[in-house]
């Protein structure tokens, strides 16, 4: 999904040559080594995951493959071709307890295969030796071109007449073309920083739409806009439940916004609030 949107957004001033898994395999040292030295690039982008969260749980080995090795491969590539690195991280390295936003330097404990093994990458990229390398954690993502919550939305909501959808769970959605934006702009930042001693510009970030919600209160705003472009969907009632009410196999953070303060303080750059960027994402869909 989000590969996708780097291919549609990702400004002209970059020569970009978008791997897929057939052209990269990300756990594939040798692989890896050879189309680093081939395409020689400034910046690797991994936007590579296994991001299904509930079947890390039962594909353990292989989560931690692709989520906790994988990136660590890319680093290594990156710090022999002197290539920055763009590392995708999320908020479900976090338990969830803090319920206040996030802040970079907050303990992490996660609750789930996924969010360790998604942490293991965070750290084989701190322990590369790779200097020049940003890692952004990220919340709730949707967008064209993959599986997302706005898109099971939309369809379940064709198909039943009663959304039942959990309501202790509160976060903070991210359209995708939000986030490449700002991919951009942290890229953007060491020209204007690197030069102020002691103040590299590289390392973790936090980047999510602005504002929060439960899956509840985004499911009930997806289903309006649905309304608004002029779908008559089967769905009549929209239920909040709790947790336990929807059993699944891996745990999810109960509270997991993340604080955007580091990113605004050196990017400048103003964050959309989610209501706004979703309604952007229902334009850009239905028209
Ligand atoms: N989706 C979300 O809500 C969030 C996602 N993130 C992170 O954002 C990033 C992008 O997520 P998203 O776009 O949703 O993920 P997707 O699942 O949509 O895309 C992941 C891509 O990685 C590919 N892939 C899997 N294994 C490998 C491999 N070994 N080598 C190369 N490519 C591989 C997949 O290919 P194939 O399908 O062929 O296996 C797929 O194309 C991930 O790092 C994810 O952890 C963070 C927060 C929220
Ligand atoms: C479809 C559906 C989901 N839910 C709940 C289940 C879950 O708690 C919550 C979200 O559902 P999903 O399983 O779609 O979302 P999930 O896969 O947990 O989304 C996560 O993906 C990974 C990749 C991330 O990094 C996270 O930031 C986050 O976006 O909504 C309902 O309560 N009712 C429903 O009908």
């Amino acid at each position: 999904m989000l590969g996708t949107m780097f291919r549609q957004r990702m400004p002209s001033i970059y020569d970009m040559h978008a791997c897929d898994h057939d052209a990269l395999d990300i756990t594939n040292a040798e692989q890896v080594g050879e189309v680093v030295l081939r395409l020689r690039p400034q910046v690797i982008v991994n936007c590579a995951a296994f991001a299904r969260v509930d079947a890390c749980e039962t594909s353990r080995d292989l989560a931690f493959l692709v989520n906790g090795e994988g990136p660590g491969i890319l680093a290594r590539a990156a710090r022999e071709a002197g290539a920055v690195l763009v590392h995708i991280s999320t908020d479900y390295v976090f338990d969830g307890c803090k319920k206040q936003p996030y802040v970079e330097d907050d303990d992490t404990a996660p609750l789930s295969v996924y969010g360790l093994s998604k942490l293991r990458g965070e750290q084989a990229i701190r322990e590369s030796g790779l200097e020049r390398y940003f890692i952004v954690r990220t919340s709730w993502l949707y967008g064209p071109g993959g599986g997302n919550f706005v898109e099971t939305i939309i369809r379940l909501a064709q198909e039943r007449e009663e959304l039942r959808i959990v309501a202790d769970q509160i976060g903070c959605p991210t359209y995708t073309r939000d986030l490449v934006l700002a991919i951009y702009r942290l890229l953007d930042a060491p020209r204007r920083l690197d030069p102020v001693p002691g103040k590299s510009p590289y390392g973790t970030y936090h980047f999510s739409d602005d504002g929060q919600c439960s899956w509840f209160e985004f499911a009930e705003v997806i289903v309006a806009l649905l309304r608004q472009h002029g779908s008559e969907p089967a769905v009549k009632r929209i239920l909040p439940i709790r947790t336990e009410d929807y059993p699944l196999p891996a745990a999810r953070p109960s509270w997991s916004v993340l604080s955007k303060a580091k990113y605004r303080q050196v990017t400048g750059a103003r964050v959309s609030h989610w209501r706004e960027s979703l309604k952007d994402y229902f334009e850009a869909r239905f028209t």
